[in-house]
Parts: C-alpha cells; structure tokens; sequence
C-alpha cells in the first residue's frame, strides 16, 4: 500500500483537510455512463457483473478513466450480503432489486458459513483494482448497514417508507434482533476480508436511516454500526470509515460520536449550518451535492457545490453528492462538476 500521504481522499478522511476537497461520487459506476449499459449488456446478469471480476474490475474504472476523481469504488452491491447468504434475491430490468421476502418462520435459511467463500470473487476485484490503480487513487470498499440491507430482506424491495421492517422490528423483536446480529457479525469478516484485499478505506451505506424514530435509530442504525466498526477494528486497527446514514438529520452528532467512524457522509437535506453546528470543529464531512442538480447543470449546480465547498472550508471536507449520481445525468456536467471541485 503506498504512503497515506500520496492518496489525498484517504488523508482527507483521516482528517487532514486539503487545499481543494477530493471527490468521488456515489455510484460513480452505473448507468448513466455508456460504456457501463455495454458492459452489462455482456454480462449474464446484475449478480453475475458483480462475481465476475474481469468485468467488475472494468466497470470499478471506467468512471476514473473519463473523469479526475480521486478514488476508485469497488463494483458490487450492499444486496450480495442477502444473496450469499442464501435468500434469494433477483434484479429485475427497470424494477430495481427483488428478493424472496424473508419471515420469523423462514429466518432460518440464512448460511453466515457460506457468505466469505461466496464473495471471494469480490475480493478478487478489490486485489486487481489494488494493483492496476495509480498510487493517488483511493480504493474505497463498502457494504450495507444492517438496517438498510434488512429493509430488504424483510420487505422484498425498496420502499417509500420501509414499513415492512418496522413493522417485523416493533411486532418480532427477537427475530429481529437475531438478524441484525447476523448482518452484524456478517459485515465485519465482509469488511475485514476488503481491507485484506486491498481496500484503503470502506463506506457503511446507511441509505434507509430515515423514517425511525430517535429509540428505533439508537438501536437500529447506530448500535449495529458501532458494533460493525468496534469488531472491525479489533481486526485491522485503526481502519478508516466512512459512514453514510442518510437521513440522520438531528441525529447526526449521536450517530459520529457512538459509532466511532472517521468521516461522515450528509445528504443533501441537510443545511451546510445545521452540520457546522452540530458536528466538532475539526470532524470531517463528506457530500453533499444534491443529484438532480448534477442533472439539471450549469449555474444552479456550480452555485450550489461553491457553497458547499465554502461551508465546509473550515473542516476536512470529501466532496461527494447527497445521494447517487441517477442514470439520466449528463456525462458533461459530471465532468464540469469535477473540473469545478479540483480547480475552483
Ligand atoms: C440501496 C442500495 C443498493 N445498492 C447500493 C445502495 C446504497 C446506496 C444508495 O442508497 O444508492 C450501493 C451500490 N450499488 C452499486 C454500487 C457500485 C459502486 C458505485 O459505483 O458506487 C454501490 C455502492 C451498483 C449498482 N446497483 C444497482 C445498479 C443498477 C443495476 C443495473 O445495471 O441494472 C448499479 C450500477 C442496482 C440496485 N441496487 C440497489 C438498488 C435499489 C438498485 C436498483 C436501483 C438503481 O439502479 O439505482 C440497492
């Protein structure tokens, strides 16, 4: 691994803040980039792109390859948890990810023995990403929080509102926790095996945050990822995190302080102030561009990431959306965008 010094990102989470913030964007690999429709087009399947690290590898780069960003995310998803787990789980063209929902009844089925052997090819997309990046780029690893990826398994598919997994929280509470443990103890040999890899730093998507009451978020979202981070530090000291608990809103600094991570992730709700306000001085923040401005372009965009970009000055500051980049966005204005971050 080359020095902290030479991957600006990486340093940025660390703490150190930078001249100009680094940028990646969330799901920087995806749709709206030509060469991605092509490649999956060649794929047998969503999965199959991910466990094929030929093409996963390929699909890692290709934003790199177009744009100046400062790090590389490893091609997957937080649904190959569920997946190599055992529950079935399918993506379908344009409806978004479909799983066999799962009950108190059917919990059973889940193998946590299985899920390393059956991710290896994603650690094998981690190592040739690791060798083939130049040594300024940061390779970042993730996976889901619990209970985001839960949100998942207990409702079958994405939802407004995540009813079907507050309701299985609050109706079956020792199954619930029983998951939760098992995404838990899942996660961290996931993560510790990406750090193995070659992963610089990883990313907990803790994209369904909202929609919890303050209890339910204490213990849905903050403990699990405590745990997460505490059980993989035992393992790889020091491990750098960034945590991504979209909606957190006025839980944010409960969220930083308990759960130990190095660098928060914001959504675009939330106010430059409010984040100021409510985080350590010197704490660092990552986002927050909201993508539909990334959309839209030109001046509202470049108004906006100014003023991102000056709000956060005073801290270690990963420039990054609010949320991911959608599949209709302009390649042009992605590259603008960059352009503005690295050079003002
Ligand atoms: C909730 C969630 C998922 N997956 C992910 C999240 C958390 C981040 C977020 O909230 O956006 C995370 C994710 N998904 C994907 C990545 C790859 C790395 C990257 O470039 O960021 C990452 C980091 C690829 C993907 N994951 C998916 C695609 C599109 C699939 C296709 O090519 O058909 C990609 C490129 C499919 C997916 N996967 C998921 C959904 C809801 C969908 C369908 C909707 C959509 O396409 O955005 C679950």
């Amino acid at each position: 691994m080359s020095a902290v010094a030479d991957k600006p990102l990486l340093a940025t989470v660390l703490g150190q803040r930078q001249s100009r913030p680094p940028i990646w964007i969330m799901r920087q690999a995806g749709r709206y980039l030509p060469e991605y429709r092509e490649t999956r087009a060649r794929s047998k399947g969503f999965l199959d792109l991910c466990y094929t690290p030929d093409l996963a590898v390929e699909v890692s780069l290709q934003p790199l390859a177009r744009f100046d960003l400062d790090a590389a995310i490893l091609f997957s998803d937080i649904l190959v948890i569920p997946d190599a787990l055992g529950q079935s789980v399918r993506f379908a063209e344009g409806e978004g990810p479909l799983l066999e929902p799962l009950s108190v009844e059917t919990l059973g089925i889940l193998r946590p023995e299985r899920v390393l052997d059956h991710l290896a090819p994603v650690f094998e997309t981690l190592v040739r990403l690791r060798r083939t990046l130049d040594g300024s780029k940061t390779l970042i690893g993730f996976c889901g929080s619990p209970w985001t990826v839960a949100t998942y398994m207990l409702g079958g598919k994405g939802s407004p509102d995540q009813a079907a997994a507050r309701l299985f929280a609050l109706k079956h509470p020792q199954a619930f926790a029983q998951l939760m443990d098992i995404l838990v103890d899942v996660s961290v040999d996931y993560l510790e095996a990406q750090f193995i890899a070659g992963a610089d730093v990883v990313q907990l998507f803790e994209s369904w945050a909202l929609n919890l009451d303050e209890v339910a978020f204490a213990r849905h979202v903050i403990e699990p990822n405590r745990r997460i981070i505490v059980g993989l530090r035992q393992r790889i000291p020091n491990a750098p995190i960034i945590g991504f608990p979209r909606g957190a809103a006025g839980m944010v600094r409960s969220y930083v302080d308990a759960t130990g991570v190095n660098m928060v992730g914001l959504d675009y709700a939330t106010p430059l102030s409010f984040a100021n306000g409510a985080l350590p001085a010197d704490f660092g923040v990552q986002g927050n561009l909201d993508p539909l401005r990334l959309v839209v372009g030109g001046e509202q965009m470049e108004q906006r990431a100014r003023e991102i970009i000056d709000g956060f000055a005073g801290r270690p500051h990963v420039f990054n959306l609010g949320h991911g980049i959608v599949p209709q966005t302009p390649i042009e204005n992605v590259a603008r965008l960059v352009d503005l971050v690295k050079k003002g």
